[in-house]
């Protein structure tokens, strides 16, 4: 399945996840989600793309097999539907695909992201994505502790993955104390390289922390989690943090401040379409994925000064963009 969300700004932008649901109903349910949130990640960001999301539902009940001939089926099957779109729409990696596999749709549609650099494209978005997280993380304690060195703060780091492995590197990096999970127990070895506490996931969501990292799946933030939580904000790559919109309001009202994941997570297609579809040298896409910081300094400044949600601040810019009335 593949959505398009949204090309008013231009061609819709979005992954291509391949795992398994429960029925196709929860996939399509999935990919309406998240082609809409990449609408507002591109828009936030400041490109001029829309949103898109390729979803294909694997059948997790059964063996199905999604390796040898059957994947390399799978994904020419991907890439001639990318490519009837005629550019309206490009994929790239996400969960269940890699560069690889963006190097093998790239044999039969030019819309297509993130090939190895060896294949002529950017590579592993992950990298910049995590360069964006470090971005916010500054600008969210900054924000909440002025002048605060981030050594003298505590973290919480949920998912030891591509991203999640990095910013715990740059945190260690900095001397920040950190506390870290994975429901892999073979990421208990980076742990220990960053002198970091080791728990479950479920003790990392409500550790006494200064700020959350979450850096796994989505819908960590529900009703349930918000009330339990004992840190004073959030700042994650994970897409679809929130259950619902309205658990922004609960963090609000805890006072705990949550930096919208559509702004946070932002620096992979930020670098992505500079470099591949932009022209732009390493240099400038990096400088483009720093910025998230201040952009994300302004956004919890003005949401501030008007005493809402970052996410109805982050909302009201997306529909100044997009030129729709306001929510
Ligand atoms: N990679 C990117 O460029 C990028 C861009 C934007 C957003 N994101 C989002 O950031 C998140 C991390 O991306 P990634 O590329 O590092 O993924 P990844 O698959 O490499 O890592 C995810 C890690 O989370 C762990 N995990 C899964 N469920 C967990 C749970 N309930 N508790 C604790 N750990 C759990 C996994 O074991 C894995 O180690 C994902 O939500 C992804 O959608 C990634």
């Amino acid at each position: 399945m593949v959505s398009v969300d949204s090309t008013r700004l231009g061609p819709a932008l979005g992954g291509c996840r391949v795992t398994p649901y429960p029925t196709w109903r929860d996939g399509l349910d999935d990919v309406l989600r998240l082609s809409a949130a990449m609408t507002r990640k591109a828009a936030l960001a400041g490109l001029d793309h829309g949103g898109g999301k390729t979803v294909v539902v694997l059948d997790g009940t059964t063996s199905a097999d999604w390796t040898g001939p059957a994947r390399a089926d799978l994904l020419d099957d991907i890439a001639d539907v990318v490519n009837g779109l005629g550019g309206t729409y490009v994929t790239g990696p996400d969960i269940g695909t890699s560069p690889d596999d963006m190097a093998r749709l790239h044999t039969r549609t030019p819309h297509v992201l993130c090939r190895p650099e060896t294949d002529g494209g950017s590579g592993d978005s992950a990298v910049p994505t995590a360069l964006g997280v470090t971005a916010a993380l500054e600008a969210v304690c900054g924000h909440r502790w002025p002048g605060t060195d981030l050594a003298t703060l505590t973290f919480s780091l949920i998912g030891l993955g591509h991203v999640g492995t990095l910013v715990g590197d740059w945190l260690a990096r900095r001397g920040a104390t950190l506390t870290a999970t994975d429901l892999d127990p073979r990421r208990r070895a980076l742990a220990a390289r960053w002198g970091a506490r080791w728990t479950t996931p479920a003790h990392a969501v409500r550790a006494d922390v200064d700020v959350l990292i979450p850096c796994a799946t989505g819908g960590i933030l529900t009703p349930a989690t918000v009330g339990e939580l004992r840190c004073r904000a959030i700042a994650g790559a994970a897409n679809n943090q929130l259950d619902h919109d309205s658990t922004a309001d609960l963090l609000h009202a805890r006072n705990i401040l949550w930096a919208p994941d559509t702004v946070v997570s932002a620096g992979g297609i930020i670098a992505a379409t500079a470099r591949e579809l932009h022209g732009r040298t390493a240099t400038e896409s990096h400088d483009r994925v720093k910025a998230i910081g201040p952009h994300l300094t302004a956004l919890l400044d003005d949401a501030a000064a008007r005493d809402t949600t970052p996410l109805r601040a982050a909302q009201a810019l997306v529909d100044a963009r997009l030129n729709r009335p306001a929510a």
